[in-house]
């Protein structure tokens, strides 16, 4: 699904307006409309208070047409007016008329601080005072009224966009957002509900189709994917009757030292679980019987020490994954160096071989094209430096990827894959995989990929897609906190049967 900007997304208005012949007020009428069918759904007109709270532009329209629906299907409602500017919207304005002839109370205006209401915790607070408008900081009254809804412990439900949080930058001050629990967006997700900072404050998102135009949607480019089940589907390449283990290649994982042998061994399952034909586990001697015997599928190649000092291979990979418990001393450096410079292989560089690029950022001139490279948050930063913020982050990755042709994979909760401009934000994972050698399945999944002739960027977004959607299933079977990164390697089979399985659809003789 694909993320537009603010500019795109008015002028996918625009277009809907003018292809339907409709009216901006019409529109706003069958997108308020569909906020409202949702809440209906919930409530089932339970009597509970509602407090509508309505800026003075679309979004705020959007609330008086949700307040004026609430109350013609009996609701208790109370609509406030957040008066910030004199400036009111033609369809505001026109909604304001509307509500007026239905409401068993006129609008509350709210000036300042002295008008705020009570807000009692088991009520339920519709938050329409800024969308995707807002272009500069709060009043202070008003970014106070903000933290008044956030202090109560009301069920907040935010039009479009938590109010308060901009589109397209994070904001000035990070308590004057409004924490929402519900954002029921309109037709698509806007970016800022993706990254770490600003993601904080839609916890939950619907998207509400409101039928905008189909066609400008397609060809708009967007500035942003969201991978979910119906853009990897695509990608996935089935596999042949008349095939046999060479026809999915061979995988090589290259890493380990003392101690970290395992990351390794899981990486090595990872890559033979994804599909990979042949997997062979480049590793320091003391890893030899550890890695046969925990994958025995698996050949083992050693190198002499407790540390690689040569990586040497008389046969070309299909696809390499390497740096993995790697470690950073100077031998290992070396043989990293001289692999690069003469590798020709499809390659993912993860965990310490990404300390050893960021240290020695010349060995990067040698990196094959389309090199994918995972860091996690502080690999990251000691690749392309310190970031002012999100969107910093990304423009510098954006560089970054430009600048040495790599496709980088910013791990977290939602990791983005990043090819020159284009960036492919996943919506698979959970928190339970925030424990130690998740990576290393990840690096492993996306070399198995890669091995079976994925194109690179296709391998890093359908992994980092399948590796979420394993996690997934994993934190489904033990609860976050019981997930190690072994449970994700072993669902992997279920997340590419969880690519095919239909929605189940309601038989109705029994319903
Ligand atoms: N794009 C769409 O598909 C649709 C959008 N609609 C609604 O329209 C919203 C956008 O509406 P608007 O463009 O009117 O903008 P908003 O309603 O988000 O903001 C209101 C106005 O306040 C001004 N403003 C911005 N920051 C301010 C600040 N800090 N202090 C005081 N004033 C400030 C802006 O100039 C803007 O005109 C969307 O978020 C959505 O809720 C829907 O009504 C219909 C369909
Ligand atoms: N909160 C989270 N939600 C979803 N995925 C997460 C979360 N935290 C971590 N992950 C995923 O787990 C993996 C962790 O990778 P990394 O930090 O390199 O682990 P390790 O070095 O221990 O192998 C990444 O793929 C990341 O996207
Ligand atoms: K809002």
């Amino acid at each position: 699904m694909k993320i537009l900007s603010v500019q795109q997304m008015r002028m996918a208005d625009e277009a809907t307006i003018t292809s339907e012949k409709i009216s901006s007020l019409e529109l706003m009428e069958r997108a308020a409309t569909k906020v409202f069918d949702l809440l209906h759904n919930r409530l089932q007109g339970t009597p509970i208070p509602i407090h509508v709270f309505c800026g003075i532009g679309n979004n705020g329209g959007d609330g008086l047409v949700i307040s004026r629906l609430l109350e013609k299907h009996g609701y208790h409602v109370r609509t406030y007016i957040v008066n910030f500017s004199d400036n009111r919207s033609k369809d505001f304005l026109a909604n304001y008329d509307r509500l007026k002839d239905v409401a068993s109370e006129w609008p509350v205006q709210l000036k300042s601080k002295q008008d705020f209401p009570t807000l009692l915790d088991q009520d339920i607070v519709i938050d329409a005072i800024f969308g995707i408008g807002l272009n500069r900081p709060l009043v202070p009254w008003v970014a106070t009224l903000i933290k008044h809804i956030n202090k109560s412990k009301c069920f907040t439900v935010s039009v479009d966009i938590p109010s308060g949080l901009y589109a397209d930058k994070i904001p000035d001050d990070p308590e004057s957002v409004i924490y929402s629990d519900v954002t029921v967006t309109f037709q698509l997700p806007k970016l800022v509900f993706f990254l770490p900072q600003t993601g904080i404050y839609a916890r939950d998102i619907e998207i509400v189709d409101i039928g905008l135009n189909r066609e400008f949607l397609q060809q708009s480019p967007g500035i942003a994917e969201l991978i979910g089940k119906n853009e990897v589907l695509p990608l996935y390449r089935s596999r042949f009757k008349y095939s046999h283990k060479g026809t999915y290649g061979h995988s090589v994982l290259v890493g380990g030292s003392y101690g970290k042998i395992g990351s390794v061994v899981l990486a090595t399952k990872a890559a033979l679980k994804t599909g990979s034909g042949l997997a062979t586990a480049y590793v320091p001697e003391c890893g030899y019987a550890i890695v046969q015997t925990a994958v025995p599928e698996a050949m083992v190649i050693t190198d002499d020490d407790d540390e690689l000092s040569e990586i040497d291979l008389d046969f070309k990979p299909s696809a390499v994954g390497i740096g993995i418990g790697l470690g950073t001393n100077e031998k290992t450096i070396k043989a990293l160096s001289n692999f690069l410079k003469n590798n020709t292989s499809p390659i993912v560089i993860d965990a310490d071989g990404i300390n050893i690029l960021a240290k020695h950022p010349k060995l990067l001139e040698n990196l094959t094209t389309q090199t994918i490279i995972t860091p996690h948050p502080k690999e990251l930063e000691r690749l392309i430096g310190r970031w002012k913020d999100d969107f910093d982050k990304l423009n510098k990755t954006i560089e970054f990827s430009k600048r040495h042709d790599c496709i980088v994979v910013i791990k977290g909760a939602n990791s983005i894959t990043v090819y020159k401009d284009q960036l492919y934000i996943n919506n698979t994972g959970n928190p339970g995989m925030a424990t130690a050698g998740s990576g290393d399945v990840l690096t492993g999944i996306i070399t198995g990929l890669l091995s079976q002739g994925y194109s690179p960027l296709h391998a890093a977004v359908f992994g980092v897609y399948l590796h979420g959607s394993a996690g997934d299933e994993a934190a489904h079977q033990t609860g976050f906190e019981a997930v190690v990164a072994g449970d994700i390697v072993a669902n992997i089979g279920t997340a590419f049967l969880e690519l095919f399985k239909q929605r189940s659809i309601p038989d109705k003789k029994s319903s």
